[in-house]
């Protein structure tokens, strides 16, 4: 994209607006004519909080667009409250098709270049039973378009049983995946990190049961989306239980607070304390895992 493209005129809802991108912000200012000045207002969003760019309408989200369209949409992270999030976006008019192009690639090469890598293929499961049997319905409600819209390939198994989703961790093949999520409440969460946790270990040839093994760091990450009766891990860690704004978490993976977790351990000298270091998270807390704590924090 030509330099003088990073900062041009384009409209939104046909008011002109002057959108500028910058190393961390995407910004956009415009005029408002108040009695005999003008004011200008000028909005600004962390590029690493954009969740997607595409060409068009908000109305074409995810579908392909036959047609090159001179509009082009940008999907981002926005604050109901500090805790709770949603998903807000902004449709741009450029003067011609070419324009919102180079714009949409721009910003598609910003947001990939900076913060956390973020996940492209998860493995989700969800437990239909758990909380009051609602978990299907806010993941295909709320959540599965999220995913799609922010281009997450995404596999899905509903649970039949209990220790299903462990079951299936320590024995699947977990390569193609950035991460593990569960839909469900805080036993789903441990069935995650258990199985993650021994299923690491047995692929590093590491017996957790002896009493000074050094436990080794695992490269997947472990996101929750709350639908069980209590979260309390949820709540914990993000001080709110709402599935949209776990979702936005998982998707940007900002290291400030991402409720998507990238364990990495480490025994202690004594041999009996390992620590889950999350990418994110608001709290501390620590959970069993056999003989040993495992420490979740920041
Ligand atoms: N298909 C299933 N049938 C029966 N039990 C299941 C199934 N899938 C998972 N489970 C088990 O159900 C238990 C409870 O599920 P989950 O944690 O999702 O909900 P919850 O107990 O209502 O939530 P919370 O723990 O937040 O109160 C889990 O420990 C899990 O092992």
């Amino acid at each position: 994209m030509e330099k003088e493209n990073l900062m041009c005129s384009l409209r939104i809802k046909g008011t002109e607006v002057s959108l500028a991108l910058e190393q961390s912000t995407l910004s956009w200012s415009f005029s408002k004519r108040r009695a005999y000045r003008k004011k200008s207002i000028t909005v600004s969003i962390p590029v690493n909080e954009i969740v997607t760019v595409h060409p068009g309408d908000s109305k074409q989200q995810t579908k392909r667009i036959s047609a090159p369209s001179n509009q082009f949409t940008v999907y981002h992270v926005s604050r109901k409250s500090s805790q709770r999030w949603f998903l807000q976006m902004v449709t741009f008019t450029a003067p011609d098709a070419q324009v919102a192009y180079s714009w949409v690639q721009a910003i598609q090469k910003k947001t990939s270049e900076i913060g956390h890598p973020r996940p492209k293929k998860l493995l989700v499961f969800i437990n239909p039973y758990g909380g009051r049997g609602k978990a299907c319905r806010i993941y295909y409600s709320k959540i599965s378009h999220l995913f799609l819209l922010a281009g997450i390939h995404t596999d899905v198994i509903e649970t039949t049983r209990a220790n299903h989703a462990r079951d299936y961790i320590l024995d699947a093949d977990l390569w193609p995946y950035d991460g593990v999520v569960c839909v469900g409440g805080d036993g789903m969460f441990s069935e995650l990190l258990h199985g993650l946790v021994t299923r690491t270990q047995s692929d590093r040839g590491v017996f957790e049961d002896k009493e000074d093994a050094k436990l080794t760091p695992c490269d997947l990450r472990i996101g929750i989306i709350p639908a069980g009766s209590t979260d309390c891990v949820c709540f914990a860690t993000m001080g709110i239980n709402d599935p949209v704004t776990s979702a936005l978490h998982i998707i940007i993976v900002l290291s400030e607070h991402a409720l998507i977790w990238h364990l990495s351990m480490t025994s202690s000298k004594e041999g009996q304390t390992s620590r889950v270091i999350m990418a994110g998270g608001r709290s501390d807390f620590t959970c069993d895992h056999g003989r040993r704590k495992v420490r979740l924090h920041v």
